[in-house]
C-alpha cells in the first residue's frame, strides 16, 4: 500500500466569476520511505497540489488517499488527528519569531498537549539531530536561513509524523546551504524512515535526492518515473527544459577533459564548461548522458579524426544523480546534415545513447 495514493485529483479555484484549473486528474503513488519529487515551473501547480495533499486545501475531485485513508471521508476531528502525521515544510521557514528555537520546537507537542518536560527533552533530542544543540536558546532572527530551516525541520519532527511535505524548502538558501539541508533530509529519511515529497523548481535538488519525480505542467502530470529514468531520457519538453536549467551549486565544471583529449583532437571549444551558443548557430545538438567520464572521451576524439571536422562541446560538466556522478555533455555538430547523420550513428554504434537538443543551450 503507497503511503500516499492521490487517484484523479482535481482543483478549480472560482474567483469573480473566473474558474482557474489548478490541478486536473492526477493521479500518483508514492511509496512509504520514497524521497519524491514534484517539479514544474511557476504557476504549473505545485503548491496547490501540496496543499491538497493535506487537506490545506481541499480538491474539487478525486481523492487522497493517506496510510489507506481517504482523507475526503474524515471529519474535522478526524482530518486533524490524520495531520499530526503529515508535517510541512516551506520556503520561508513560518517560525514563531518571539519565541526561542527550543520553543518553536515545543509548540507543536504543546498544541498536541505533551507534558512540558517530555517535550523539551525531545526537542533537544531534536536540535541535537539537525545540528543546533547550542542554539536552544536562541531566536530566529539570530539565525541564518540554513539554521532557521533546520529549526523549521526539528519542528516538523516533533510529533513523529509520517511523512514530511517540503514545498520549496531551499528556494531561499544558497546553493552550498541548499545541500546541507537536503543532506538533512536525506538522513532524517534514511533515519527515521520518514516519507519525504519535496517540491520544487529546481533540477538540482530532485536529482540530488529524489528517487521518483513527477513533472508537472498546466496542472497536470506530464512525466513521472525514476529520477535517473527521467535525467537520461526525458520525455517531455518540460523534463527537456528543466534538466537543460539545471545549472546546479554541484555542477563542478568537467576535469581532465583538455588533457585527455589533447592526443591530436581538435575538439573545438572544449573549455570544461563551454558555452558557444554563437559559433554553433543553429546546428545540430545532441545531449549525451553516461556514467563515467572515460566512456565518451575517445568516442568524441577519435569521431572528430575519423570525420576530420571539429565538434563543438557546448557543455560538459558532472553532476549527481542520487548519489552517483552523471556525466552530461550537450554536442554541437557541424551543419552538413549528410556529415551530422553519420556522426549519429558513429555515437550510436559506440554505444552511447543520445537525443537531440531544441533550442538554445544557456
Ligand atoms: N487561492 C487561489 N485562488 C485562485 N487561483 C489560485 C489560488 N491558488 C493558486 N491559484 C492558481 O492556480 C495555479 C497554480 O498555482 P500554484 O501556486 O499551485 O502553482 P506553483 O506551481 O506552486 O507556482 P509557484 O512555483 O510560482 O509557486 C496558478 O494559476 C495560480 O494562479
Amino acid at each position: 500500500m503507497p503511503a500516499i495514493a492521490i487517484r484523479h485529483l482535481s482543483k478549480t479555484f472560482e474567483q469573480k466569476g473566473n474558474s482557474v484549473e489548478a490541478l486536473r486528474d492526477i493521479s500518483l503513488d508514492i511509496e512509504e520511505g520514497d524521497i519524491y519529487g514534484i517539479i514544474g515551473m511557476s504557476g504549473a501547480g505545485k503548491s496547490t497540489l501540496v496543499r491538497c495533499l493535506n487537506y490545506l486545501e481541499r480538491p474539487t475531485g478525486g481523492e487522497v488517499i493517506i496510510g489507506g485513508r481517504d482523507l475526503g471521508t474524515l471529519t474535522e476531528k478526524e482530518l486533524r488527528e490524520q495531520r499530526s502525521d503529515i508535517a510541512m515544510i516551506f520556503q520561508h521557514f513560518n517560525l514563531l519569531m518571539q519565541k526561542s528555537v527550543l520553543d518553536n520546537v515545543c509548540f507543536p507537542m504543546q498544541i498536541a498537549k505533551k507534558k512540558k518536560d517530555e517535550a523539551k527533552k525531545r526537542a533537544l533530542e531534536l536540535l541535537e539531530t539537525v545540528g543546533l544543540a547550542d542554539k536552544a536558546d536562541a531566536y530566529p532572527a539570530q539565525l541564518s536561513g540554513g539554521q532557521k530551516q533546520r529549526v523549521a525541520i526539528a519542528r516538523a519532527l516533533a510529533t513523529d509524523p509520517k511523512i514530511l511535505l517540503c514545498d520549496e524548502a531551499t528556494s531561499a538558501l544558497d546553493p552550498q546551504t541548499t545541500q546541507s539541508i537536503l543532506a538533512l533530509l536525506k538522513e532524517i529519511n534514511r533515519k527515521f524512515g520518514i516519507t519525504i515529497v519535496i517540491i520544487t523548481h529546481q533540477m538540482s535538488v530532485i536529482r540530488e535526492i529524489c528517487s521518483h519525480v513527477a513533472i508537472v505542467e498546466k496542472g497536470s502530470i506530464v512525466e513521472v518515473g525514476l529520477v535517473e529514468e527521467i535525467f537520461n531520457h526525458p520525455k517531455s519538453r518540460v523534463a527537456r527544459s528543466l534538466i537543460l536549467s539545471d545549472r546546479a551549486a554541484d555542477a563542478a565544471s568537467y576535469s581532465g577533459a583538455e588533457g585527455d583529449t589533447a592526443d591530436g583532437a581538435e575538439l573545438t571549444g572544449w573549455s570544461g564548461e563551454s558555452r558557444q551558443r554563437d559559433r554553433i548557430g543553429d546546428d545540430k545538438k545532441l545531449r549525451i548522458v553516461f556514467s563515467e567520464n572515460s566512456a565518451f572521451e575517445p568516442v568524441i576524439a577519435n569521431m572528430v579524426l575519423k570525420f576530420g571536422t571539429p565538434v563543438n562541446i557546448l557543455r560538459a560538466d558532472t553532476k549527481n544523480v542520487g548519489g552517483v556522478a552523471k556525466g552530461e555533455m550537450i554536442l554541437g555538430l557541424p551543419s552538413d546534415a549528410g556529415l551530422q547523420e553519420q556522426m549519429e550513428a558513429y555515437l550510436v554504434e559506440k554505444g552511447l545513447e543520445i537525443e537531440e537538443v531544441t533550442g538554445d543551450v544557456e
